[in-house]
């Protein structure tokens, strides 16, 4: 059947957590459509690791088995990463279940998984293609579910500093206004990619020819990384806004008023409201403001948490589409 989850912001919309139930177990865990494994924190890893955090503890699931042999690991586009063992159990995420789903026990994990003590690991939601378990490559819960959903979807409603909602095996048209616009998916990359080659900022004329004109769908990146063109072009109509190389990105007053971005999805023209730009201030004194549209010289760009904020997104993972809609 359909499961349907809140989503929670952690301070500063930096990442979303949603309950996962495994083996009985219920923990929050990081929805990542960026990436394919699901790792979790759990009882192999030292006390001092685990400080803070929620566990998975496999002896206390009377439905885990271990996969002998088969083991992780994975690096993340910001340079985070774990690694460990993997064995199987029972996923239950707001009653969409699964048996017999890899679960991936981190027995290393980077330091910024550590000090992230809300989050008990990541759900791996992009292609199966890019899961790290070796010798035998593993399905994502998505991927193990379709064939039980009774839409084979899911969906992503995320809000600026308020709960949301995962959803899988229905679209609830009540989150989003309008009809979702729907963009074929190019599967080739493992990630939810799709062709996206203009911008307009504030309403203005469209630019076109974006380079490389590809980005994918991120639930697991907190900011919007754009081309270089559209990161010159948006900011170039806010006043003060500059490249702030020690803060490591373009910064602009707080005071400053963003102007809306309109981004290309596969041919239909999305909005990211420019509060949702506006993304932290960089110090105390609440002056200066870090953006939530930064540059990635590296291709695709990354549509994350910010363009998720503007935007319902449905994953259709039937006829591996992308569904958009203003929220
Ligand atoms: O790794 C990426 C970028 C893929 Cl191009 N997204 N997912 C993620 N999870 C934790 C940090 N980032």
């Amino acid at each position: 059947g359909a499961g349907s989850v809140a989503n929670t912001p952690e301070a500063g919309d930096v990442e979303y957590l949603a309950p996962v139930t495994i083996g009985g177990q219920t923990v929050n865990m990081d929805f990542d459509s960026g990436s394919s494994d699901l790792w979790v924190f759990n009882t192999q890893l030292s006390l001092n690791t685990l400080s803070g955090h929620m566990a998975y503890n496999p002896a206390q699931s009377s439905t885990f088995q271990l996969l002998p042999g088969s083991t992780f690991s994975i690096s993340y586009g910001d340079g985070s990463g774990a690694a460990g063992n993997v064995g199987t159990d029972t996923v239950n995420i707001g009653g969409a279940t699964v048996t017999g789903q890899a679960i991936e026990l981190a027995t290393d994990v980077s330091t910024s998984f550590v000090t992230d003590t809300q989050s008990t690991g990541l759900i791996g939601l992009a292609f199966s293609k890019l899961n790290t378990v070796k010798p035998v490559q593993q399905k994502t819960f998505f991927d193990n579910a379709l064939a039980t959903l009774p839409e084979p979807v899911f969906t992503a409603d995320l809000r600026h500093n308020a709960a949301g909602t995962y959803e899988f095996g229905a679209i609830d048209s009540t989150k989003f206004s309008g009809p979702l616009a729907w963009t074929p998916v190019n599967t080739t990359s493992g990630f939810w990619q799709f062709t996206s080659q203009a911008f307009a900022v504030g309403g203005g004329a469209p630019s076109t020819s974006v380079p490389g004109g590809q980005a994918i769908a991120d639930t697991g990146t907190t900011l919007m990384l754009a081309d270089q063109s559209v990161v010159d072009g948006y900011y170039s109509q806010v006043q003060g806004a500059v490249n702030n190389a020690t803060v490591g990105g373009v910064t602009f007053p707080c005071s400053a008023t963003l102007p809306d971005l309109q981004i290309d999805v596969g041919g239909t023209m999305a909005t990211v409201r420019g509060d949702d730009i506006n993304f932290a201030p960089v110090d105390q004194t609440g002056t200066t403001c870090f953006g939530g549209l930064q540059a990635t010289t590296v291709q695709p760009q990354i549509y994350g948490d910010i363009f998720f904020k503007s935007n319902f997104v449905a994953f259709n993972g039937g006829n591996n589409s992308l569904g958009v809609a203003p929220h």
